[in-house]
């Protein structure tokens, strides 16, 4: 049982590891990893009318808008009044942050900074099970049997906006809306940022720095829970 709760974001551009290094997170550490891409998801799934509005930016590989967000997710932060938790793809604009700034008191914001020619590598090998947002690489995490999921056995699917050719505009658009979120956050003194073309080399270094701020877990006791 953690004493203090604790509330940390990873930002980083697309494909930069924010769900593979927060999957190991929320496994060392016991966070609840709350991703903004699976909660936009399972609110489009549900019809729900925030999901349903959603649903038409995604589809044109667009930012879902900032009232659109943080309707969605501040409320439920809001309830998460007994879980220490890392949110993943959240806040990705200032007005976002500043949403968020105003319902919690961040402890900790990690960073990915990785280049370009790693991004498009590892989104264009990227495949994903749409129904559990379950990711794999062909290199670096394949599925066990080729095209489909380890758990359910349904294919797994490429998204358009993954390939090179949307890529550039994704980068760009994430370099101009991430950076005066970053410099808040320096400001703030909570940024922590990991440079690297390797998740497993960057680990190591998250793993130190997160144990130095909250007492790890055995292997045993872990579990991922999805936002409620
Ligand atoms: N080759 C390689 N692939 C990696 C590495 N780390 C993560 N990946 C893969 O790269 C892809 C992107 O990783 P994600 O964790 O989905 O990245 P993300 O930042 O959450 O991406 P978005 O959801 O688009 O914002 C996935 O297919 C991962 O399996 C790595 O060190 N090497
Ligand atoms: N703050 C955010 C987060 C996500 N989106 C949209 O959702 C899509 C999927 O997100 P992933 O993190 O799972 O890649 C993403 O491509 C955006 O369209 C958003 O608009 N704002």
């Amino acid at each position: 049982m953690m004493a203090k709760l604790f509330r940390a974001v990873i930002m980083g551009p697309p494909g930069s590891g924010k769900g593979t290094i927060s999957e190991r997170i929320a496994q060392s550490f016991g966070l609840k990893h709350l991703s903004s891409g699976d909660f936009l998801r399972e609110n489009i799934a549900a019809n729900t009318e925030a999901g349903v509005l959603a649903k038409t930016y995604i589809e044109r590989g667009l930012m879902v808008p900032d009232h659109v967000m943080t309707r969605l997710l501040l409320p439920r932060l809001e309830e998460m009044t007994r879980h220490s938790w890392l949110m993943d793809g959240f806040p990705c604009t200032l007005t976002q942050a500043k949403a968020l700034n105003s319902t919690c008191d961040l402890d900790l914001v990690i960073s990915l900074n990785i280049p370009y020619e790693t991004l498009k590598d590892r989104l264009s090998d990227r495949w994903i099970h749409p129904a559990s947002g379950r990711v794999y690489n062909m290199g670096f995490n394949p599925p066990r049997v080729q095209g489909r999921d380890d758990l359910s056995g349904e294919p797994l699917i490429q998204h358009d906006n993954d390939q090179p050719e949307a890529l550039v505009a994704r980068l760009r658009h994430y370099k101009d809306v991430a950076k005066p979120v970053i410099d808040l956050y320096k400001s703030k003194g909570i940024l922590h940022t990991f440079s690297g073309t390797e998740t497993d080399k960057i680990w190591p270094y998250i793993n130190s720095l997160l144990s130095t701020k909250i007492p790890s877990r055995p292997e045993t006791d872990t579990q991922h829970i999805p936002l409620p």
